[in-house]
Order: C-alpha cells, then structure tokens, then sequence
C-alpha cells in the first residue's frame, strides 16, 4: 500500500506540474501580441489545446489512476484516466491512459488467457489518498503473495454495483467488463448497433465508446464533434458528467426535439399524432406539398398585374413554363425561385416592350437594348409585380411552412390527415416530432443564405476599408518618421496589404465544435452515438443521417422496451435504406443493475406477451423479495407512506407512475413538484415510465401498474439496483401478480 502511495504521489506531483504548465501557456497565448494571420491561428489552435489539456487534467482529479498491471517479463503498468509521461529525456510513460493498447489486459486477461500478466490490481483511492487495493492473480504457478488478494476478482465490481446512486451516472472505467470492452475497442468504423436488456451497461459503453473514438481519431473526431442523442432532458443531466470524468468535452448532447437549431420543442403530440409524423411518408407528403407552392394560374385566367402602360398579364401558359424550367433545374424550392423570377421578370418585359415599343407603321421594333434594359429593371423593381410572383412562387421558411402544412395536412389519408391537424400559433406549440418535419422542410426548400453572404461580404469589405485608413497613416507617419532615408526600414504597407490587415482584425471564432455544431442545421458530425435509439421515428433516422454522412455511428437500445408508437421494429428496417447490410450488431448479455429477484419479475411480464423472452442474466442477487401492496381507497396516502418509509439514507427512491396521478401524488410527496423536469439528485423523484428510461435509483416504487403498457412496465420494473415495491388500487396485470405469488388481495410478500 505504501509503494502505491508513493506512485500515486509521483503522478499527482506531474499533474500539478502539468497543470500550471497548461495554465500560463493558455494565459501567455491569449495574450495579445500583433502578430501574423499564421502565428493567430496557430496561437488558437494551441489555446485549444491546452485548454483541452488543462480541462482533463482538472478532471480525473481525484481519481487519476485506479490500476496496475504486472507482466510475466517483469514490466509493470499504472492505468489511468489519462496517460502521463515523465519530465526525462526519454518520456517514459508513468501512467498509460486507459485507451491505449498497453492497457487492454487490464480489463480482457484472465486465468485462461493471460495475455502475458501474473496480476491485475485495482487501486481504489479517495481522493489522493490509496484506501484499498485488489489483486487477482492470473499466473496461477505464481506464488508470490502480497496479502491484498480477491480471489473472486469481482469485489471493485461488486461495491460500485452496490453503492448508493447519487442521480448522476458514474464512469465504469475501472471495472469496465471483457464483453463491454470488445464493444468499447471495436474496430467497425461505420453503424455500430448495442443491444441488450436493461442494466446491461449499453449507456455506459456508448459513451466510453465514445471517449475512445475521440482517443483513437482525436484529429477529426475533435473538429467534426460528437453527437450524443438521448431521450430526454433528465436522461442527459444523468448522463451529463460520465464523459467529463474521461476528461472528453467535445461531445454535444441532444435530445432528439432539439436537433432543429432555434426550435425548442416543448410541446406534445398524441401517441398517434406522433407515430403519422414519424412515418417515411410523410417526406412524400411534404415534398409534394412544397410542389403545390408552386402554383400556374387555371388556363383562361391569368394573374393580372397592374401598370401604368396598361395591365400586364401572367397567363397560364407562360407561368407554367417559367415553373417547368425553374423545376428542372432540380434545385431545392427557395434555390430554385431565382431561375422561376428571372423567366417571369423576363416575359413581363417582352410584354411591355411590344406594348410600348411596337412600329404602328409594321417596322422593327422602336426600343433600342438600353430602353429595353431600362424597362427591364423597372419591371424588377416594381412591387406589385412581386406581390404576384410571392403568390405564384413563394419565398418559404421551414417553421412558416411546416406550421401552414400542419394548419391543413395534404396528401396524407382523411384519417391520418385529421390525426396530426393542429395550428402552430407560437413557437412553444411545437412538439419533438415536429423537428424532424421541420428539418425534411429545409432540406426541401433549401436554405437561401444569399443574404448573409452579401452582408458578410458588407463587413469584410468595411473592415479592408478601416484598414486602409490605419495604412493611410502609417504612410503618413513614415515620412516623418523616416526622414533620415532609412528605406531599408520595412514600414507597415511594404508587409501587409489592407485585405490581410483586415482578415487580422476579424474575430476569431472562439466556439468549441460542439458548439458550432449546435447552432448549424448542417453540421456534418464526426460520429453520432443513438441511446434508446429503438423510440426514434423513420423520419426522425433521416434527420440524424443527414447529420452523419460518414455513417460512423453507435446505436443503442433494446428492442423490448420500446414504448414510442412512431419507433421502429428491427435495425434491418432503421438501417437497410441508408447502409444496406453494412452494420454490425453486438449484444450484450448481463444485467449490472438490477438484481435477479427484481429481474426474475420483469421477466415473467414481458413472457406473458412473449413466451421465449430471455433476460439477460444479473450479476447479483439481494434476498430482497418485490412485494405489492393493494390500498382500497387513498392511493396517493399509500404512496406516501411506502416512500416515507423506503427513501434510503443514502441514495435515491423513483416513483414511476401514469401521468394522471402525478398531481395527486406530488401533493403528498415532499419536495416533489408535479409536470416539472424531474431533477434526479432529490432524493425523492417521481417519473412516468417515459421519464425513467435509462435511469436507475436504489429503490423503486411502482404505482398502478395496470396502466401501463407491457414494454413501459418493463422499464418501470426494472430500474431498482437494489429494492422494489409495487403499489395499486386496480388488479395488478395478471402476470405480475402471479410472478409476485399473490391474490387479487394482496399483502406485502
Ligand atoms: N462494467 C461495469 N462496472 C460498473 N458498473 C457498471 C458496469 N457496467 C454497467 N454498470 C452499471 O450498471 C448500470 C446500468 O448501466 P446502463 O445504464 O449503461 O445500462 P443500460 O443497458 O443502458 O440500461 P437501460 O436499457 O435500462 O437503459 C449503471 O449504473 C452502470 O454504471
């Protein structure tokens, strides 16, 4: 224990070294100096860096190494949260980061397959201070013994699987499992599906799948980020601090009803209104609706626009074909209008200067090319004519325009048309399944973003004027300055011309990429990590693909605990269209969370519906028996009291129960407000089986379960790391009273 408080020292007293290294090379960089445009860059870039660098190593403070191993050649390794090498010429490593290649034994050797160890030792520490070591022995000739052995090799495991929850998820990179790691490490480059019943760590691997990703292709993954899509806001705050912990910040966490930027999506549709939204139909049906924007007057009627040389008339004919020939161009509709305004602009011309301009005497034309361009540019300018060209070709929005569509749904059936109907009057109407609608919607109209061209053009034209000015009088001052003909003096202007002068007073962009990557629709990510990826909608899989082009991607979920309507049954019908077969599907196999009474429950339930279910077999077992408890009247009293009396001293209670009980159950619970976002780290938390997908607490309760669905009971049941309660007026799902052994009158058993 003392030779590892002295390592352990070491490595702390090169963090701190480390540290105020990163720290003074981040403040002297920013330091402003007038250099060049290069020396900037290459200054930011360093900034990044070190900040980066400085933003990891105040992360694993606290918990910095947390493994040895020891080789067979007499070679030993500290693994950690992040590599360290020594200040010597040499560089030795003195703590490899738990990614490298060097640290893979650590979490795949076993007595059968050493992989060239005698021990694996887990440092447990609080702190900087060693409290505990754990050594397995996997060279079993070996008989050296150091009197800190664990024969079983799984008590680090087992003390953090029983530990009490604190609302946040924790990293597992200490006790990261042989079949987890493979997953963890997988070469695949393209679609990575994870599948594997609740508990079975599919988050946890996910995201450090995704720390390694960022390990293994730190160039590209940090400029192109990563996305991490999870179903809900709590979802995310749960998971929120795993990667920081890894000492990755890169990362951008979204729900899906927040990938469409300056749209927050709080509103809710009905289950049905969100499983029509959610259908690749609908892309039809909104591409077809953009075409109906489109629109030719009916033959024998035209758009008449008014002028002072007499009406101008927009007839069927010429309208359709400046609509043909802006179509052609297969452009998206706002990208497209240009083409349909020059065709119209155009012949409205022709009919003014035939009007105007026709020899009463049969002769050519009297209008020379400048009358014509003249009366060209007027017809440009004037706004009637472009009131009649907005009605025929419309400049749209995608919020202007999905809101019109959900207004009155077209090509869609009467009964799927009538399912989604709803005016979107503010922006809080819309819903999460809104977005991908509103994302279909801009790729369909194109995003004409001509303008902020031509003002970024204003502004840089205006920063090079500024800095001819500062030449001006730099030029001025040289002659004084340099009356003494001292020509071979280089002053400012021989160096730098006004337009790189201005480029160096332009704001460099200060964003991380996550950051970028948040507020632009278009952002290509680098590689996108789906949790619960079995809820999201086909239409939902086409927004995140187009944000996926390299299709570098880890899916996640469990096909059983799909609770969505608008979700999709298998990875063959999510994947086939945008990667044909080219995916990979792992599975992992052994519950973490809940232990095998509580699972042997949740597993009769999901039997009942599906007699070959197999749940994936849990780690440990408590003694702790479920036990139902039926109230004849005051369900939300019953409630009360039970959490009175299961809230653990430490640690977290869930009460999962139907939304329609959440008011009368919040008046009864303390600290609980009913409707909000739950917030994880009370001790108390109540949530419908939505609500508590992904999460855990140490003790659950279960409220009217009859209410529920068989996939969302099966999520609701199997959240508890360690106790369960079941509390109900109505009769209990007969295949959960039966798995709890009572009568329709039940007891606590
Ligand atoms: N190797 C491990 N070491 C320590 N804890 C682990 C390990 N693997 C999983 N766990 C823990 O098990 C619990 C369940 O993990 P996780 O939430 O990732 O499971 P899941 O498969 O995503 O579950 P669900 O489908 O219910 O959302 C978490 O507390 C996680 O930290």
């Amino acid at each position: 224990m003392q030779h590892e408080q002295e390592y352990i020292d070491h490595l702390y007293a090169r963090v701190d070294a480390l540290r105020g290294q990163a720290a003074s090379a981040v403040e002297e960089a920013q330091r402003p100096d007038g250099s060049t445009q290069q020396a900037r860059v290459e200054r930011d870039v360093r900034v990044a860096e070190r900040s980066g660098l400085l933003a990891a190593l105040n992360a694993v403070d606290g918990s910095l190494c947390f493994g040895r191993i020891d080789l067979t050649d007499g070679a030993s390794h500290h693994i950690g949260r992040i590599g360290i090498r020594e200040d010597d010429a040499e560089r030795t490593p003195v703590l490899i980061d738990w990614r490298a290649p060097v640290a893979r034994p650590f979490y795949l050797a076993t007595g059968h397959t050493p992989m060239g160890l005698r021990r694996r030792r887990h440092i447990s520490t609080h702190g900087r201070t060693v409290t505990e070591l754990h050594d397995e022995l996997l060279d079993l000739g070996d008989q050296e013994r150091t009197g800190h052995e664990d024969p079983s090799g799984d008590a680090v495991l087992l003390a953090s699987l029983n530990a009490a929850r604190t609302g946040r998820m924790n990293d597992i990179v200490r006790t990261i499992q042989a079949e987890q790691d493979r997953i963890i490490r997988a070469p695949h480059r393209g679609v990575l599906v994870v599948e594997g019943g609740p508990g079975t760590g599919k988050t946890a691997v996910a995201l450090h799948r995704a720390a390694f990703l960022l390990y293994e292709h730190r160039e590209l993954l940090a400029r192109r980020a990563v996305l991490i899509v999870g179903p809900n806001p709590a979802f995310l705050s749960y998971i929120g601090e795993v990667l920081p912990s890894l000492g990755e910040t890169g990362v951008l966490l979204s729900t899906p009803g927040e990938l469409y930027p300056g749209v927050e999506a709080r509103g809710s549709d009905t289950p049905r209104a969100a499983a029509v939204k959610g259908r690749t139909e609908m892309a039809e049906a909104l591409r077809l609706a953009v075409r109906d924007r489109q629109q030719v007057p009916e033959p024998g009627e035209p758009v008449v626009v008014p002028h002072d040389d007499g009406d101008l008339l927009l007839d069927w004919h010429l309208v359709d074909e400046a609509r043909e020939a802006a179509r052609a161009t297969r452009l998206p509709h706002n990208l497209a209008r240009p083409h349909f305004v020059f065709r119209i602009l155009d012949a409205l011309t022709a009919q003014l200067v035939e009007r105007i301009g026709t020899d009463p005497y049969g002769g050519p034309n009297l209008l020379g090319p400048d009358d014509v361009a003249q009366l060209g540019k007027a017809v440009a300018a004037n706004p009637d004519v472009h009131e009649a060209i907005a009605q025929l070709w419309p400049e749209l929005t995608p919020t202007e325009f999905v809101a019109d569509y959900l207004a009155e749904p077209t090509h869609l059936s009467d009964q799927d048309a009538a399912a989604i109907r709803r005016p979107v009057t503010s922006p809080v109407d819309w819903t999460p399944a809104d977005v991908p609608l509103l994302d279909e919607a801009a790729e369909l109209l194109g995003e004409d973003d001509s303008a902020q061209q031509a003002a970024a053009e204003a502004e840089r034209q205006e920063r090079i004027q500024y800095a001819q000015g500062v030449l001006e009088v730099a030029r001025g001052s040289e002659s004084f300055e340099f009356e003494d003909g001292e020509s071979e003096i280089l002053a400012a202007h021989d160096i730098i011309d006004a337009e790189r002068m201005a480029e160096r007073h332009e704001e460099a962009d200060h964003r991380t990429a996550a950051e970028r990557a948040a507020a632009d629709r278009s952002w290509a990510f680098g590689h996108i990590i789906v949790d619960e990826a079995q809820e999201l909608s086909p239409m939902a899989w086409r927004l995140l693909m187009r944000r996926c082009p390299s299709r570098s991607m880890t899916l996640v979920g469990d096909p059983v605990q799909t609770g969505d309507e608008a979700g999709v049954g298998s990875w063959e019908d999510i994947l086939a269209d945008y990667v044909g077969d080219r995916w990979e599907h792992t599975r992992l196999g052994v519950n973490y969370r809940t232990p095998s009474e509580v699972m042997d429950l949740a597993a009769a339930v999901v039997r009942a519906e599906r007699p070959g279910f197999e749940p994936p077999s849990s780690v440990r077992t408590t003694g702790e028996r479920p036990w139902a408890r039926q109230s004849s009247d005051d369900l939300p009293a019953a409630v009360a009291e039970a959490a009175t009396a299961q809230t653990p001293d430490e640690g977290r209670l869930g009460v999962i129960a139907p939304r329609r009980l959440h008011q009368a159950l919040a008046d009864r619970l303390p600290g609980v407000v009913a409707g909000a976002e739950p917030d994880l780290t009370r001790q108390l938390v109540l949530l419908d089986p939505r609500q508590a997908k992904g999460l855990e607490f140490d003790r659950v309760l279960v409220v009217e379960p009859a209410e529920f669905g068989t996939s969302d009971l099966y999520v609701a049941l199997t959240r508890a790391t360690q106790g369960l309660g079941v509390l109900h007026r109505a009769p209990l799902p007969s295949a959960l009273a039966e798995a709890l052994g009572a009568s329709d009158a039940e007891r606590p058993v």
